[in-house]
């Protein structure tokens, strides 16, 4: 599904990820490694939200020549998003719907199924913490996409929303969707059962099977 070949990111003089080689298949991806290992800076990468050196392919797709295509497949929601606070949930499931080809009806009821939907015509500066999260969650979910990788999706939100994310990604992952999810948390396998493990250390990403 996912291959990376010769990958190094650089902030400056400072190289915060080098992997020579890395193929991750289709699946459910748990990505763990200590603050500052690299986490956050290799879905970024993934998102084509980063430059950096080296490939990064989906199936035939790479992301440096196939750019609008392969960023179609790839969502992203990140650990602690932040959005214009003008903006109603309603801008943004209209604008991310519009972008990624997704559903209006769909993203609704994802937002129904978080318990945020009653705020949907609210602008996003009357959101809490956890009501911003949810929405960057649901959003993520827009559109056909072949990834989504989330970035700390346990924190912040509730309990009953932990449960409503987990659900929403087994059954997206039932559907052919594969995720590449950090966190910190524990997570139990009767919530999500992982294919494996993508453990970031000393600047590189290795499965834990290898
Ligand atoms: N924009 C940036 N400019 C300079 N250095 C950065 C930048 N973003 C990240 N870094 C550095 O790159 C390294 C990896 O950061 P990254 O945010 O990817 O880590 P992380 O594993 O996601 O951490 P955490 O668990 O704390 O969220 C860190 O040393 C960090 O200081």
């Amino acid at each position: 599904m996912l291959r990376l070949t010769n990958v190094q990111k650089y902030y400056g003089g400072f190289l915060a990820i080098d992997i020579p080689s890395l193929f991750i298949e289709e699946g459910l991806w748990w990505v763990q490694g200590e603050n500052g290992s690299g986490k956050t800076t290799f879905l970024k990468m993934i998102a084509g939200l980063h430059p950096f050196n080296g490939t990064i392919s989906l199936n035939n797709l790479t992301i440096t020549k196939q750019r609008q295509q392969f960023v179609k497949l790839v969502n992203y929601a990140e650990a602690e998003p932040l959005y214009p606070s003008f903006l109603t949930a309603r801008d943004l499931v209209e604008l991310y719907c519009q972008t990624k080809g997704g559903d209006i009806l769909f993203a609704q009821e994802l937002l129904k199924q978080l318990h945020v939907f009653d705020a949907y015509t609210q602008s996003i500066g009357t959101y809490s913490s956890g009501m911003i999260k949810k929405v960057s969650l649901a959003l993520a979910f827009i559109g056909q996409p072949k990834i989504i990788l989330l970035d700390e999706p346990l924190i912040t939100i509730d309990a009953s929303a932990v449960n409503a994310i987990c659900t929403m990604i087994n059954d997206s992952y039932k559907k052919g969707v594969s995720f590449i999810i950090t966190s910190h948390q524990a997570v139990r396998s009767e919530q999500l059962g992982f294919t494996g493990k993508l453990l970031v250390e000393n600047r590189t990403i290795h499965k834990n099977s290898e």
